[in-house]
């Protein structure tokens, strides 16, 4: 069985992804014993524990918490494999905290959960490749890119959900019902997804193709360039990977 220290949204996102049994920690709050009342398996109350009974360790609580989770387990970890979603956080740091193990640096997203995640796996894990397949698309990376990866995707949905709420509100003061502009927004962006995959990523045919010379796409874009929508991305992405 999987073990998760920490049983909150990114760990819980890829239990339910994996669906299968668990063995689960947390600080506390309950969250483990929810996740294994969902999914089965078990809930421990010591990480040591946890880590000496599972196949393979999930590190899923918060980065600052590293030294203090790896000080509990202590020699449990030995010769175990110790899978790590804590963004900002090195392969050096993780195995300086599990000297004893094979430690992996991945970063997942929460879409995992419906098994439509992207998971960023530093290069060296590639042994956890089929384990996140199974939940999503998987890029091996050099550890080099695993903070722009975490910029560009774990950070994503959260981006993605208030691009959504200022263009449904938006639909709003224009007009339409809050219910049906959420269902044509998210109708749109998800036809909009697909039709970029199938034209191989190619957006400025997309554009092309919705953007009548003179017509109303080009001074909607312009109205967006104009308001600063490829600096907000750029300086979201520094704000992200500048800690
Ligand atoms: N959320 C996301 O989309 C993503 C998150 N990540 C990374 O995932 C990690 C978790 O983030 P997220 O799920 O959002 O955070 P949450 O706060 O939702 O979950 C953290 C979990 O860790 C538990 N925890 C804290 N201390 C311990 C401990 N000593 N022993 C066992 N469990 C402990 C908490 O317990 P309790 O429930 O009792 O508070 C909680 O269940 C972070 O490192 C983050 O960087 C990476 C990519 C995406
Ligand atoms: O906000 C955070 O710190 C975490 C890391 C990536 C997504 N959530």
């Amino acid at each position: 069985m999987i073990g998760f220290i920490g049983a909150g949204n990114m760990a819980g996102a890829l239990a339910r992804g994996w669906g299968e049994p668990v063995l689960a920690t947390d600080s506390g709050s309950g969250r483990a014993a929810a996740l294994v009342e969902e999914l089965g398996g078990e809930t421990l109350g010591d990480n040591a524990e946890l880590v000496r009974r599972a196949d393979a360790v999930v590190l899923g609580h918060k980065p600052y918490q590293l030294e203090q989770v790896a000080a509990g387990v202590g020699d449990a970890a030995t010769g175990k494999t110790v899978i790590s979603i804590l963004g900002g956080t090195s392969i050096a740091q993780l195995q300086a905290a599990f000297p004893q193990s094979t430690v992996i640096r991945a970063v997942p997203n929460t879409p995992v959960a419906l098994r439509r995640g992207v998971t960023c796996i530093a290069e060296g894990g590639e042994q956890a490749v089929a384990l996140f397949e199974r939940v999503g698309s998987v890029f091996v990376l050099p550890e080099s890119q695993m903070s722009v990866a975490l910029a560009t995707t774990s950070v994503m949905p959260a981006y993605v959900a208030l691009v959504a709420e200022a263009a449904i509100d938006a639909g709003v003061r224009g007009g339409l019902p809050a219910a049906r502009a959420t269902e044509m927004f998210l109708a749109t962006l998800a036809g909009s997804a697909e039709l970029l995959i199938a034209r191989g990523g190619d957006t400025l045919t997309v554009r092309r193709e919705v953007t009548s010379p003179g017509g109303s796409t080009a001074r909607g874009l312009a109205a967006l360039e104009r308001n600063g929508l490829r600096t907000a991305f750029d300086e979201a992405l520094q704000a992200v990977i500048g800690g």
